[in-house]
């Protein structure tokens, strides 16, 4: 649980820009919705993944690397690793049990199976959308365990879209009908409270002296 008094005296240490920022911003997350890569090579794709999750109001991502343990991309993330939650994981079976367990449906999007158009998601239950390598795409694990497959239709000659360009559309797509919805999405008080603690210690220089300052008192 969060300290309020000591959260209300960091908060006298951010301008107050910065405190409006992150008010406007957290009233925009969701974990109704996350996302999972898997095994994807290229960082920058990754790193754009997260950088759209940042944009479109996605509190957790997750990683999986069962094969490609690369470092995230720091500049092409544009920062944006700082502002979301990355959950690691080295083994699919071990990703897709956690998630299951925390109430998320397993999504799998891929170009080729159209069990479900993204324009006829269901955006009331909770999701993880699951993404695939650039060459192979998703794993025949992800596939078999999959609640549902989702594919943004195509028109033209190119069999797919690149993993961060359909992490976007489906984003953008899913987010917009959430927040028109009657469900509830946004982050619990107290998940606003930690996350804003977190934030406020990414953000303040001489954070542990201020803390230790605090409690001197
Ligand atoms: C470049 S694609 C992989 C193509 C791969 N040859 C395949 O068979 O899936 C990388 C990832 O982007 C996503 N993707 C690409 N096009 C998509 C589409 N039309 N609908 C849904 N997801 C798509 C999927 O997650 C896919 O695994």
């Amino acid at each position: 649980m969060v300290d309020l008094k000591l959260l209300e005296y960091l908060e006298t240490y951010l301008t107050e820009n910065r405190r409006q920022r992150f008010d406007k911003v957290l009233s925009q997350r969701t974990k109704h919705f996350t996302i999972a890569t898997e095994d994807v090579y290229q960082l920058h794709n990754t790193s754009a993944v997260i950088r759209s999750c940042d944009v479109f109001g996605i509190q957790e991502v997750n990683i999986i690397e069962e094969t490609n343990t690369k470092r995230i991309d720091r500049e092409i993330a544009m920062g944006a690793q700082k502002w979301v939650d990355l959950n690691r994981y080295h083994s699919v079976k071990d990703s897709i049990k956690d998630l299951k367990q925390k109430g998320y449906q397993i999504v799998a999007t891929t170009p080729h199976t159209k069990d479900c158009l993204l324009h006829e998601f269901d955006i009331t239950q909770k999701a993880c959308f699951f993404f695939g390598r650039e060459t192979e795409g998703l794993s025949q694990e992800v596939l078999d365990e999959a609640d549902c497959f989702l594919k943004i239709p195509m028109s033209g000659f190119t069999e797919s879209l690149n993993i961060s360009v359909s992490a976007a559309i489906i984003l953008q797509h899913v987010t917009t009908k959430l927040r028109l919805s009657d469900v509830s999405w946004q982050l619990s008080i107290e998940e606003q409270q930690e996350k804003r603690l977190d934030w406020i210690k990414k953000t303040i220089k001489s954070y542990d002296e201020i803390v230790t300052c605090f409690y001197k008192k």
